[in-house]
């Protein structure tokens, strides 16, 4: 991949739904959130459509794949329910994450390896279909090597370790994770993999991880929408986009 390839910015608009499902009602609507997020140059919208349906529910991907000009890129766990929800819907892309219930967000990368049969038979027909299929997993070697082995076209590496790191002051963890994520999204690539990068990116940690010259798109949902209460979707976007094109930017100088 070269530099020059821009780096895609894939707006997550999960919140927007948290939000309006604090109330049942209609508002505030995530349709309108992805296509102001089209409008203001997102590369992709990502929804990611919880089994306990928490926050997008099965309408809102009807509708966003009715309404998209730009690629949706559908998360999903690799359950049979979701499973048919995407092969009716057969989206640009499917991220398979790993879900728990009880969790408050997806706490970690999906266990590749041990699944590595079932998650081989699951993906199959989705790319049959047409679909992109990314997996959602940790900077860990073994499970690249499995998403690779399975017929995964992509990998996206859960950040969120990185992000608390930081946002927690502790910076040697932080430091570690940020060089985990950069030596495997080399190994990814190396293999042929196409690599995303996502979860909890803030301003404070975008720029490390878009100036990894392997990483394709990352995709961010939570801190834009929070940031788009204070000063409105397009300027939080753009923020983010000025970051991200400031780190790719710096790291063509250097090369
Ligand atoms: C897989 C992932 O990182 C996203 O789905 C995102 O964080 C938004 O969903 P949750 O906050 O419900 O995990
Ligand atoms: N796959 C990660 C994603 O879509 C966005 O995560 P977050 O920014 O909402 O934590």
């Amino acid at each position: 991949m070269s530099l020059s390839e821009k780096l895609r910015l894939g707006v997550n608009i999960d919140h927007v739904a948290t939000v309006r499902n604090a109330r049942g009602g209609d508002t505030p609507d995530p349709l309108r959130a992805a296509k102001l997020a089209e409008e203001a140059g997102a590369d992709g919208i990502t929804a990611h459509l919880r089994e306990d349906r928490r926050h997008i529910s099965d309408a809102d991907i009807d509708r966003l794949m009715d309404a998209l000009n730009v690629p949706l890129n559908f998360e999903m766990a690799a359950t049979d329910e979701m499973q048919a929800i995407a092969m009716r819907h057969k989206p640009h892309a499917v991220c398979i994450v790993p879900e728990k219930r009880e969790e408050r967000t997806t706490e970690g990368g999906l266990e590749v390896a041990r699944e590595e049969n079932r998650l081989a038979h699951f993906i199959a027909p989705l790319r049959e279909a047409g679909c992109r299929v990314s997996i959602f997993i940790a900077a860990d070697k073994r499970q690249i090597d499995a998403a690779h082995r399975i017929g995964a076209q992509v990998i996206e590496l859960h950040s969120g370790a990185y992000c608390d790191a930081h946002h927690e002051g502790r910076f040697d963890d932080r430091d570690r994770e940020l060089e985990a994520m950069r030596e495997m999204s080399r190994y990814a690539h190396s293999l042929g993999l196409e690599v995303h990068v996502g979860h909890g990116l803030t301003y404070d940690t975008v720029k490390p991880v878009a100036a990894f010259a392997e990483v394709r798109e990352l995709n961010i949902g939570h801190f834009i929408i929070g940031e788009a209460i204070f000063i409105g979707l397009k300027p939080a976007m753009a923020e983010m986009r000025r970051l991200m094109d400031e780190a790719r930017g710096e790291l063509q100088a250097a090369s």
